[in-house]
């Protein structure tokens, strides 16, 4: 996991640009599945975005922008499909980490991500809460990619709710690390539970936290075992 972009002023523009754009492109997504206007007037609208849709596919990157470094250093994944801001599939999420390295975000679902009748898709949930561990186990110094996550849905998941969604690192064996989260109401209570563990690959062994190799080139600082 390698950070490779310093951005410049100017990319920091085009950074907010194209934020604006995923943030017009989820109120879009929305408005396609509530919409209620007469087909001739749907049929009309889809032609529109069909053309909108070769204007920008006129320069196209291979891949959405991954791990880099913004304004300060600091990491960021604008293109992720949880987090990122620059893509229109992310909520997008914006997960802190608490004095005590846990990890906590507020969302809100959409009407998009609707699944049983007035509630979420559960692999939305699961999505969300796999993002989440992952976060915990990261801020705990072991991050991994997901080898098992596993939910239990206590109660419907509301769309356009404000939602809490948290989560920690509970152990670590060896390159396997295990976490906990859940999304709830304000008010805590529990609506979906997940526990995950997440594998280091082995590759990213061998950086410490810190060093000149490590978090400041952007490589994920890993603890050592
Ligand atoms: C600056 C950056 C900061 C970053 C922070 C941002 C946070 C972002 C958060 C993002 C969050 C989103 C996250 C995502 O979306 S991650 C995307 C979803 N996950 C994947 O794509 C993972 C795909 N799988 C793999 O890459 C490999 O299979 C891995 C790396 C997992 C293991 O391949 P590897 O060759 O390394 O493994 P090994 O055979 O040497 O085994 C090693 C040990 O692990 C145990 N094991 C292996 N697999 C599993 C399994 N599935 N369940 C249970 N256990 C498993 C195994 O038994 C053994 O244990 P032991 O025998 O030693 O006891």
């Amino acid at each position: 996991m390698t950070i490779d972009v310093t951005p410049t002023e100017d990319a920091e523009a085009r950074l907010a640009a194209l934020v604006e754009l995923s943030r017009r492109a989820r109120a879009l997504a929305d408005a396609v599945v509530l919409t209620d206007v007469p087909e001739s007037e749907v049929t009309a609208v889809a032609a529109e975005l069909a053309a909108l849709t070769e204007r920008l596919g006129a320069l196209r990157r291979e891949s959405p922008r991954s791990f880099e470094l913004g304004p300060g250093g600091v990491p960021r994944n604008v293109g992720n499909a949880v987090t990122g801001s620059a893509n229109p599939h992310a909520l997008p999420l914006v997960v802190r980490v608490t004095p005590e390295r846990t990890v906590r975000a507020e969302l809100s679902f959409r009407p998009v991500h609707a699944g049983p009748p007035a509630s979420v898709h559960g692999g939305v949930s699961a999505m969300i809460l796999d993002h989440l561990l992952g976060e915990a186990v990261a801020a705990a110094g072991f991050p991994g990619v997901t080898g098992t996550l596993t939910l239990r849905y206590r109660r419907p998941v509301p769309y356009g709710e404000p939602l809490v969604a948290t989560a920690e690192y509970t152990r670590s064996e060896g390159r396997k690390t295990w976490a906990e989260g859940r999304i709830a109401l304000p008010d805590g209570t529990a609506l979906a539970e997940a526990s995950g563990l997440f594998v280091t690959p082995a590759g990213w062994l061998g950086r410490g936290a810190g060093d000149e190799t490590g978090s400041k080139s952007g490589q994920a600082p890993v603890r050592e075992r």
